[in-house]
């Protein structure tokens, strides 16, 4: 026992046995050697040879054994993912999902890392002007004339988070997401011809195994979302491809206020106190309980520039709803995506259907039941008016939506389409009363000076003023003969001086309608 302790370590036959049986061993039965089973144990394993083999410092010894290392290190690695995979939590969130937009604007704002994506150009909520920036920007300019090259000067760009992964910590756990992007082929308009698209997922995990961390993350963040953009009306169109149709959100606009929308209040009290009526917590019970399906729809009809598209957006800011955009019109959708359509719909939006007499479909049928067209109109042989009325009343459209459709001409729609149970009420937008055009005289003149930091009393004074102007502006045009958005038009052009409104306004009144003669007189005679 002593005698084989008392040993030389450089021995020089022990060296030759070890170095021969090494070179002799053959590259792949020593990989193979190297690649157990991925545990720890053979990794200590490989660590030792490594050494050994160090020891003896032969290069080629050294290549191979490190290959076999890092191979053996990607084992180790692959279970130790593996591991984590099993006790990691995540949530997916795909582009499409409202969601989306509330994870993107937290981790916009509470995220620090180095990788950043520009998204200046971008539609959506970035169109909407940075208010800090234009009111920076309207300090600084001396003559108070916008020029975009300036502006832009000012703008801060706008940056998010990059693709890739990302780390942060939300209420003292620490969290990670990865945003990706899967490409999709897009149809063109040219048939058989398609687009690669991209679209945009996050998948946000946290160590364990129950997802309700995340959920708060995510409940928090539409939280801070909805406080801080929930003035603003997302309004989704509907957009198709070969995964499927969809929604997507196209835009995002600042929610008009109903008090800026000049109607008589025998039609804005009906519709107002309906919706109430409609959205109460305990209306769906209600609707439940008697076996009525729980929707609404609304006709809106009347000469272009009443308002209707107006009093629609000022509703979804009203009631903090979100707009669906169908265009009926579109080639592209068949019968089956108008189904899958008003499946997806959220349980509370409005969903709008603009000039709903211009497409073929929704006509009157004439003796022989065929629909009424002309050239003119958008034509979508796809789909038929029973595949509309399916849509809009079949089993599978969705509860809780209120349906709006508008049309300047409603005696050329169908009875089908607009008969009780379809459409709930009809509502008249018409030409401007006396009511109406002094509401958009204040309206236009008032606001601004409500909002300055005037004193009271100077306040009233002004006021006062522009209701005596307006009841003076109101007086000088015929009631029934213009549209609010003919009225709005005309007050725009003279918004710095109501007086300059008000001495004009006669004038302009007799030019428009005899304007408006001639026009029809020349449309007859075609
Ligand atoms: N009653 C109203 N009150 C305030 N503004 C109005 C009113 N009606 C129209 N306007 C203004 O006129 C413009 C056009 O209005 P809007 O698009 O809502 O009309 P519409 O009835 O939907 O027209 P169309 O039938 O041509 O679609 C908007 O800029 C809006 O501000």
């Amino acid at each position: 026992m002593n005698r084989i302790q008392n040993q030389p370590i450089n021995d020089s036959d022990s060296i030759y046995r070890k170095e021969s049986n090494l070179l002799s061993s053959p590259p792949i039965a020593m990989l193979q050697t190297f690649a157990p089973p991925p545990t720890l144990i053979s990794g200590m394993h490989m660590l030792t040879r490594f050494l050994d083999v160090w020891l003896y410092f032969n290069p080629t010894n050294c290549i191979m054994t490190t290959c076999a290392l890092i191979h053996s290190v990607n084992h180790i690695w692959s279970l130790v993912m593996h591991l984590a995979a099993c006790h990691e939590a995540s949530i997916t969130v795909e582009e499409d999902d409202p969601i989306y937009t509330h994870v993107m604007a937290w981790l916009t704002a509470h995220v620090s890392t180095s990788r950043l994506q520009a998204r200046t150009a971008k539609g959506g909520q970035f169109c909407i002007d940075d208010p800090a920036s234009m009111e920076e920007y309207a300090a600084a300019t001396k003559n108070g004339i916008f020029n975009l090259i300036e502006y832009q000067k000012a703008l801060r760009p706008k940056y998010e988070i990059h693709l890739g992964e990302h780390n942060f910590q939300f209420q003292g756990r620490s969290f990670w997401i990865r945003r990706g992007a899967e490409d999709y082929f897009r149809p063109d308009t040219a048939p058989r011809q398609f687009t690669v698209d991209k679209n945009e997922y996050i998948r946000i995990s946290c160590w364990g195994k129950s997802t309700i961390p995340i959920q708060e993350f995510l409940q928090e963040t539409k939280r801070l979302y909805l406080d801080q953009e929930g003035t603003k009306i997302p309004i989704f169109k509907a957009v198709h491809g070969v995964w499927g149709s969809r929604w997507k959100c196209a835009i995002v606009r600042h929610a008009r206020h109903i008090d800026n929308i000049s109607l008589d209040k025998s039609v804005k009290t009906p519709i107002l106190n309906d919706v109430r009526e409609f959205l109460k917590p305990t209306a769906a019970k209600w609707y439940a309980n008697r076996g009525i399906p729980y929707r609404r729809g609304y006709l809106f009809h009347g000469p272009p520039g009443t308002g209707k598209t107006s009093f629609t957006l000022a509703l979804a800011g009203t009631f903090g709803l979100p707009i669906y955009n169908l265009s009926l019109g579109d080639p592209t959708i068949t019968e089956e995506k108008l189904l899958q359509y008003f499946a997806e719909l959220p349980r509370r939006c409005i969903l709008l259907i603009e000039d709903i007499d211009t497409v073929a479909i929704s006509k009157k049928r004439d003796s022989e039941g065929c629909q009424r067209n002309n050239n003119n109109n958008p034509q979508n042989n796809n789909i038929s008016l029973s595949g509309l009325l399916n849509a809009i009343d079949g089993i599978i459209s969705h509860e809780g939506r209120i349906l709006v459709m508008t049309t300047n001409h409603p005696e050329h729609l169908d009875p089908a389409l607009t008969r009780h149970g379809r459409v709930d009420l009809k509502i008249y937008f018409g030409l401007a009363t006396r009511e109406q055009i002094s509401s958009l005289f204040i309206n236009m003149y008032s606001r601004d000076y409500d909002e300055d930091d005037a004193g009271g009393e100077k306040r009233d004074l002004f006021r006062e003023k522009i209701t005596a102007a307006a009841e003076t502006f109101t007086g000088f045009l015929p009631t029934g003969k213009f549209s609010p958005a003919e009225i709005q038009g005309f007050l725009t052009l003279r918004k710095n001086s109501y007086l300059k409104a008000v001495m004009e306004v006669e004038q302009w009144g007799r030019d428009t309608l005899a304007a408006r003669e001639v026009n029809e007189a020349a449309i007859t005679i075609l």
